[in-house]
């Protein structure tokens, strides 16, 4: 396999005295719910962080403000020590950022090369319906490479020339784990990658984002708590749009609150 990764490893060790992401002090209220009250977060380079939390604690709602898809009310936001506070969707992107979604993103119609072309173009959705149309023109022999290069890297290289819609649901999952990974972003967040997977299918994807925790700075909501307490030594827990207990998975499974809320 060629080394795509080779520039983003190179990236995590040059960035090393700053921080990946920093949320400071960030709040939003949805009307009269705070779906985040004050939340600040740190994600170190060279090293991942999992997210847990109830139904409603405010995870997605925290990847939308870190992503620009979703404005905060207050606080401030930073991508390798740039404020991104006010920055678009793009300028957070070209900064390394990408992310997945918990409802699909993909184009059904098309087939999973054609998705990873879109995803290497990493552009908002629908600039991308708009680029589908162009992408006889924008292949050369580096991208095709590079498609192929994330295909294998998700397991779907056999499946380049299939249509979306004829994909598993794990196959989709994949391909969209392959989207966000396309434009070689330094951060990937990953928005509850294992809902809805089976038993096998949720082991396949267990194995490719450990593999990728060792080679990009991860952020990953997860409810698989066996899971997510075994990705990273760095596991923040919200709860009701707060950050409740943060620490190493020890930590966590002894804190009271964590127990509380979970009753375990
Ligand atoms: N666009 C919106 N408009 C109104 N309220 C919203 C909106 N998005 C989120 N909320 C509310 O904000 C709170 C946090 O929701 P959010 O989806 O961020 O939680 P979550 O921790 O991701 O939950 P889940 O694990 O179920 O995905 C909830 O009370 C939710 O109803």
């Amino acid at each position: 396999m060629r080394r795509i990764l080779s520039n983003n490893e190179k990236n995590i060790n040059q960035s090393h005295d700053q921080p990946a992401l920093e949320v400071r002090n960030v709040s939003k209220a949805f009307g009269g719910v705070n779906a985040i009250n004050e939340v600040s977060l740190v994600v170190d380079s060279g090293r991942s962080g999992v997210m847990i939390g109830p139904n409603g604690a405010g995870k997605t709602t925290l990847f939308n403000l870190i992503t620009g898809e979703a404005l905060l009310d207050d606080g401030e936001i930073y991508i390798f020590g740039e404020n991104v506070t006010k920055a678009p969707v793009q300028r957070r992107s070209e900064l390394g950022l990408a992310r997945t979604y918990q409802i699909s993103n993909l184009f059904h119609e098309l087939t999973v090369e054609e998705n990873l072309y879109l995803g290497l173009k990493g552009k908002e959705r629908d600039t991308k319906r708009l680029f589908s149309f162009v992408i006889p023109w924008f292949k050369n022999q580096e991208r095709i490479y590079k498609v192929q290069d994330v295909a294998e890297s998700v397991g779907l290289e056999q499946k380049l020339d299939t249509i979306v819609s004829n994909l598993s649901h794990g196959e989709q999952r994949q391909l969209e784990l392959g989207m966000a990974l396309a434009p070689d972003p330094k951060i990937v967040l990953f928005d509850e990658p294992m809902a809805g997977l089976s038993p096998s299918e949720r082991s396949f994807m267990k194995k490719l984002i450990g593999r990728l925790a060792s080679q990009k700075i991860i952020l990953a909501i997860e409810h698989d708590m066996d899971f997510a307490l075994s990705l990273t030594n760095h596991v923040t827990v919200m709860h009701q749009g707060a950050v409740l207990a943060q620490g190493t998975p020890e930590d966590i499974k002894q804190n009271e609150d964590v127990l509380t809320i979970y009753k375990l």
